[in-house]
């Protein structure tokens, strides 16, 4: 069968936990990929047999390095993976809801020069939405880990073409991602996504007021995007974050479209990221807004990126605990969510 991602094998993920006796490891329970004639029918196949949820990594950091940022996201998903995996199954959470797919790997990844990867980042976005597409034909919902924020183009791409309606997205980050389209990067991926018709509606939450730069600001109102400023909530509290939660996910509801719930890790306070910062905000604000918004609209994708372990001040080691542990929190959250 040929696929448009490397699946998970048996190996990789008996590698990826510790078994003890007298317990069950969420990796345990997790599906693999069937063996089927083709990559529809091994998603049908896994969807049949009671998978709702399809976790997936993109290991690149092309979109940052392209953006003139730090490398290091292509080691989010190898992260999160004893993280999670690691994790009880009981009576909270199975993991049978989850097929552990696989990574999608940027074919071409060879580039130094800025334009060239830029356009390294382009063929990326075409491997996402051939990866992304039939995912969600087959009524399954991607929880995808990146890479940088400039899959959620793909992403949103992907969602629009098997769902035949462009999204509502709802985004928790310092910086709107809705930067000029000079090329594809970390920074664009949402306004490439409204200019191709695959965003329908998009509000940013804890936007930095200083972080935006004015042409940037600019775009986004023109387009009708909305945002609720970080200094808004957690500085000068104008409102709380459970009035803004509320007030978005009514917003979502009301578009009628499905809808998309983003999350760059660099919003979360010291986080390992490209643009990682001291004044962002709690993890458990962060897992908060997951499962807020996964509760209360008609969400369709889960996508948690710019994570990068390397970027940790201590280290490789301490990145990939930090960042793993971050991961499998908000991932958690999503799927808790789901099942009320
Ligand atoms: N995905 C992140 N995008 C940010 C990065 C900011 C930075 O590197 O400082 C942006 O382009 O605005």
């Amino acid at each position: 069968m040929e696929l448009p991602l490397s699946p998970i094998t048996q190996t990789k993920l008996a590698q990826s936990f510790s078994p003890r006796e007298g317990e069950t490891r969420l990796g345990q329970k997790v599906r693999l990929l069937p063996g089927a004639a083709s990559y529809m029918d091994a998603l049908t196949q896994a969807k049949a047999a009671g998978a709702r949820f399809a976790i997936i990594g993109i290991k690149e950091d092309l979109g940052p390095r392209a953006n003139l940022g730090q490398g290091g996201a292509n080691q989010a998903f190898d992260a999160m993976l004893p993280a999670l995996l690691n994790l009880q199954s009981n009576r909270f959470l199975s993991g049978e809801e989850c097929l552990l797919l696989g990574e999608i790997i940027p074919v071409a990844n060879a580039a130094h020069d800025c334009q060239q990867l830029r356009q390294e980042v382009e063929s990326l976005d075409q491997q996402v939405i051939e990866a992304l597409t039939p995912v969600f034909a087959a009524g399954l919902e991607p929880i995808v880990i990146g890479g940088g924020h400039n899959n959620a183009f793909g992403l949103l791409s992907a969602a629009r073409a098997a769902l035949s309606k462009p999204l509502a997205a709802v985004n928790l980050d310092p910086h709107s991602d809705f930067r000029l389209r000079e090329g594809r990067h970390s920074g664009n991926g949402f306004s490439y996504a409204a200019a191709n018709g695959a965003l329908g509606h998009y509000h940013v939450l804890g936007l930095h007021e200083l972080k935006n730069s004015e042409a940037n600001l600019e775009q986004l109102t023109a387009f009708g995007g909305s945002w609720h400023s970080l200094q808004q909530i957690w500085v000068r509290r104008e409102l709380s974050l459970e009035k803004a939660l509320s007030d978005i996910a009514r917003q979502l509801r009301h578009t009628g479209l499905p809808v998309a719930i983003e999350l760059d890790l660099d919003a979360i306070t010291q986080m390992p990221s490209s643009a990682s910062t001291v004044a962002g905000i709690p993890l458990l604000d962060a897992a908060h807004y997951v499962s807020h918004m996964a509760r209360h609209t008609q969400s369709v994708y889960l996508h948690l990126a710019e994570g990068a372990p390397a970027c940790h001040d201590a280290g490789l080691a301490a990145g990939y605990k930090t960042v793993g542990q971050c991961l499998a929190e908000l991932i958690y959250a999503y799927l808790q969510a789901k099942q009320v």
